[in-house]
């Protein structure tokens, strides 16, 4: 798969804030990553250095293989703070405006408008629309020129409940045109909702990367149950335990890493035990991250 973005031991510090450390990162085309960290952790000057806002203190960054330059980030639409839209005039009119900002083709604005539906209230002041369609319109306004890779940073952050599912609903549309997408967030839940890859970032340090359905793999946890009086020695005994729960009258084993549930139910039943119960619980990316950033 085409790299998209390689970031090599990018560094940013203002003053005696090491803001973003020695980041290293690899996006690949057609990814939606992530990039997940508290408050602070330096995603927006991250995302500001990629968009040659904000200058490094040291570290490289490349675009599709190329050096930063004016050509290469015309393939790149960014949506990094509120984009200045007038209040007084139509979503329509101030697309117009941007498009002419941008110096793109405004025969664009109609298929951008279409996908962030907000057809039918493009004439409608930019003042009456809610939180969630203006961040709409400024993805709409992002997309202008139809750019690769698509940059949000924190795009449902103040959107109610409603606003937040469409916003989530209209990236992974965005997603499925092919499109790169990079997003920072500070919510796991919306990370592993629509993310397909992440890194985590504390203090401005890279913790942990990878792809997001592989945060559960090796670490499963299984509640086991069987007619057995001496269960706990034997679940003990299993090479895969990594450790034992006991809690509503069941087992939760967890697994170490390569150690799958049916290993466990084979082990069992080598031992002539049949279970009454067993589920595997995969750990959710959020007991992960927690347990990343309390490690790091
Ligand atoms: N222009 C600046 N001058 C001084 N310090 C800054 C500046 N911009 C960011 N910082 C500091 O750099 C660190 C990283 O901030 P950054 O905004 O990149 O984090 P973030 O993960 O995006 O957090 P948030 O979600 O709160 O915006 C913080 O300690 C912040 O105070």
């Amino acid at each position: 798969m085409e790299t998209v973005l390689s970031i090599s031991n990018l560094t940013k510090h203002f003053g005696r804030i090491k803001a973003v450390n020695n980041l290293n990162l690899e996006v690949k085309a057609g990814q939606v990553f992530g990039m997940l960290g508290p408050n602070g952790s330096g995603k927006t000057t991250t995302l500001g250095m990629l968009m040659s806002v904000v200058n490094p203190t040291s570290g490289t960054y490349s675009w599709f293989g190329e050096t930063p330059s004016h050509h290469v980030r015309k393939k790149i639409g960014a949506v990094l703070e509120h984009p200045i839209f007038y209040p007084y005039l139509n979503g329509q009119k101030n697309l117009e405006l941007n498009c002419m900002i941008k110096q793109c083709d405004p025969a664009s604005i109609p298929r951008v408008l279409e996908l962030v539906e907000l057809t039918e209230r493009r004439n409608d002041k930019y003042r009456t629309y809610s939180l969630g369609m203006k961040q709409r319109l400024a993805i709409a306004s992002a997309l202008l020129n139809d750019p690769t890779v698509l940059i949000l940073d924190e795009p449902t952050n103040g959107l109610d409940p409603m606003g937040i599912a469409e916003i989530r609903e209209l990236i992974r549309k965005i997603a499925v045109q092919g499109k790169t997408i990079i997003l920072a967030s500070h919510l796991l839940d919306e990370v592993q909702k629509v993310c397909t890859h992440f890194a985590v970032l504390k203090k401005g340090s890279l913790i942990h990367t990878g792809p997001v359905d592989e945060v559960g793999k090796g670490t499963d946890t299984v509640e086991v149950n069987a007619d057995v009086s001496n269960l706990n020695e034997i679940l003990l005994s299993f090479a895969g335990t990594s450790s034992i729960n006991r809690e509503n009258g069941s087992f939760q084993v967890s697994l170490r890493d390569g150690f799958k549930s049916k290993d466990l139910n084979q082990f069992l039943f080598e031992k002539g035990i049949v279970a009454s119960h067993l589920v595997t619980k995969k750990k959710s990316l959020e007991k992960q991250f927690l347990e990343i950033l309390a490690e790091s």
